[in-house]
């Protein structure tokens, strides 16, 4: 059950990436310009106007140092060699200079693309830190509605694609802009008339580009939306290898990727091919206008008009001209890509948590919390409307554990969540020791409570990191003294470097239940006032659900509990048991006199007891709350 829920969310988080990020980019191309996301953009911007001016200044000098190589060379032949001055010490200081350029040229090119890197990584750096922070804390209900791919995407390859607006598109349109500038001026400087005749070569540029951008455009997306497509069945499958498996799919699967590899290989490939030809009638129209110069030139110098000199500069300035214009209409797919990813993580950045704390939050000295629950009518739905929880009541003592079962769906889950104020109430109140939780700072709140849930999540580090969660002031024998408590002792001594033993992501290479003693050290070091657990014994087996139970007793003292469970056995000692059905309480008292009662949770006792272990088990249980708050 639990299985296919999950490959139903993955198979919906495949599905909305792709449109995400696959139709994507044809669908989100046609966004406009998000102003508010410019000015952002500008924003984060700012403080390296010192590194874009420098950055502007080297630029300048590159194409300065360029630009004026040939007009070296027009020096050499007009004023020099044709002027009869055949001085070898003038030729060698021109050739100096030129040398002098070169170098000059080289040096502070590689500080323009330095510096503009540094702007541009630094920039997005940033964003990406102020992005990630962001999405941390939007609340429960927005996670539930944005699948983690896409998040994922917008923190790694959006981010990315803004570098590349000013690593590419920027630096481009800068750099390439002044040298076209730089051309014309000094065409216009060597000769008017000329600089004017080849001026009509612009319209013929201008429509060459313009006839290109929009297929160029249309091959780009149709590439991207295909590779996104291939990436995203690649990933289902992956994901769903074990039914592949099963059902014996392979052979149908690979059809389809076979296809859908063929599809992105064609589109590749046309994208190529049209970027090809672009840059050849680029080059053509290069040759073209150098045989127009030339011809015209030529007749130029016979009629001796214009001196040689000038003939040759204008021959290679005019190939220089064609360079720039190439290099900035090949940013059009790179602006277009950056300006939808810029849209969507301004869109991020625009959604604001929907819970918030309160303008006066009120101030509670942690230490001093007794740990009383109140539910107060309690009534709550997600978004679809549809309520989960009805004017629900339930009173919960300083250190009192309760019980918490019912049917898949009863709510006892959303309950938690209504606790850890991950959503909010629609009526009635939540209270801390009086206190509604909406009037405590969330931070307060969560350090109030902790959370084990049925795959505790263990980080990539040290086991002494994964209890104290990289809080340093919590020290060594702080966490040594925890896992004594909790049993966890002997099996971290087993292992091969004790407590600095490296754990991998979420833990693989331990079992459930060392992961969950792992967890619950970490409430003794943080010290929460309430612990909860939400069916922390469900993936265990008898020896380490004993185990656990072990750590539960030990755990719980001195806090109030509250356990949802999906084994009775968890719950048999609890001061007092909660039965709910639809959102609502349904039967309540200790073990005993839930079975002198004889109602729902005699019903689950007896089939836990034995005929069906395994209808118990799928009635009493379900699913595990995904959210966490405080630790565990
Ligand atoms: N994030 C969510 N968005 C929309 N509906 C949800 C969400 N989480 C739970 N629900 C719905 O709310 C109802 C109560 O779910 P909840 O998870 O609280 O039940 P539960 O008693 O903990 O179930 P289980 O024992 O299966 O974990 C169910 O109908 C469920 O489908």
């Amino acid at each position: 059950m639990r299985f296919k829920r999950r490959e139903a969310a993955l198979a919906k988080a495949i599905d909305i990436r792709q449109t995400d990020s696959g139709a994507d980019l044809a669908a989100h191309s046609n966004n406009r310009p998000n102003k508010a996301a410019y000015k952002g953009l500008y924003q984060f911007a700012k403080p390296h106007r010192k590194t874009f001016l420098a950055m502007f200044g080297c630029i300048i000098v590159a194409i300065a140092a360029d630009l004026l190589q040939p007009y070296l060379v027009k020096v050499a032949i007009d004023d020099h060699l044709m002027a009869g001055d055949r001085s070898a010490k003038t030729l060698f200081i021109i050739a100096g200079i030129y040398l002098l350029l070169s170098v000059l040229g080289f040096v502070f090119s590689y500080l323009q693309n330095n510096l503009m890197q540094l702007a541009g990584q630094s920039i997005v750096a940033s964003i990406r830190k102020k992005l990630f922070r962001h999405i941390t804390r939007q609340s429960m209900s927005y996670f539930d509605r944005v699948p983690s791919g896409s998040l994922i995407t917008h923190v790694s390859s959006d981010t990315e694609s803004l570098n590349q607006f000013f690593t590419s598109v920027l630096l481009s349109v800068l750099r390439d802009g002044l040298t076209l500038l730089f051309i014309i001026a000094l065409m216009f400087q060597l000769d008017v008339q000329m600089t004017l005749y080849c001026l009509v070569l612009l319209p013929i540029i201008a429509l060459n580009a313009f006839a290109f951008r929009s297929y160029m455009r249309r091959t780009y997306q149709m590439a991207r939306t295909n590779l996104s497509r291939l990436v995203a069945f690649v990933a289902e499958n992956l994901a769903g290898m074990r039914i592949i498996q099963v059902f014996h799919q392979e052979r149908e699967q690979q059809t389809q990727f076979d296809e859908k590899n063929q599809l992105y290989f064609r589109s590749n490939m046309r994208e190529i091919r049209t970027n090809v030809l672009f840059n050849r009638s680029f080059e053509m129209l290069g040759n073209l206008s150098v045989a127009f110069v030339t011809w015209l030139g030529g007749n130029a110098v016979l009629g001796e008009s214009i001196p040689f000199g000038v003939l040759f500069a204008f021959i290679t300035y005019i190939r220089q001209f064609f360079q720039p214009i190439n290099n900035i209409s090949q940013q059009w797919n790179t602006l277009q890509s950056a300006t939808v990813s810029l849209n969507r993580i301004w869109n991020i950045f625009d959604t604001v948590p929907e819970v918030q704390d309160a303008e006066k939050v009120r101030n509670v000295d942690v230490s001093a919390v007794k740990g009383k629950i109140d539910f107060d009518g309690v009534k709550f739905g997600y978004n679809d409307g549809i309520p989960v929880i009805h004017k629900l009541d339930l009173h919960v003592q300083p250190g009192e554990m309760i019980g918490i079962v019912g049917t898949t769906g009863a709510g006892k889950s959303s309950l938690i969540s209504l606790l850890c104020r991950f959503y909010e109430v629609q009526e009635g109140h939540v209270r801390i020791d009086g206190t509604d939780v909406r009037e405590l700072p969330q931070e307060t709140l969560h350090r109030l409570i902790g959370l084990v849930q049925q795959e505790p999540y263990l980080y990539s580090g040290s086991i002494i990191d994964n209890v104290r969660l990289f809080d340093e002031t919590i020290t060594r024998e702080q966490v040594i003294e925890a896992c004594k408590l909790v049993g966890a002792d002997t099996l971290i001594g087993r292992m091969k470097d004790g407590y600095d033993t490296r754990l991998s992501e979420r833990g693989s290479g331990l079992s459930a239940g060392e992961r969950q003693l792992i967890s619950f050290a970490r409430i003794i070091v943080f010290k929460p006032k309430i612990l909860i657990l939400d069916e922390a014994t469900a993936n265990l087996d008898s020896h380490s659900e004993q185990l656990i139970q072990e750590a539960l007793n030990v755990v719980s003292k001195g806090r109030t509990t509250l356990v949802i469970a999906h084994r009775l056995s968890t719950i048999m000692g609890a001061d007092r048991i909660i039965v709910m059905r639809n959102g609502a309480i349904i039967e309540e008292g200790n073990h005993r006199e839930l079975l002198r009662r004889g109602g729902y949770y005699e019903e689950l006792y007896k089939h836990s007891q034995g005929s069906n272990p395994q209808l118990a088990a799928g009635a009493v249980g379900g699913r595990a709350s995904k959210k966490s708050c405080g630790v565990g």
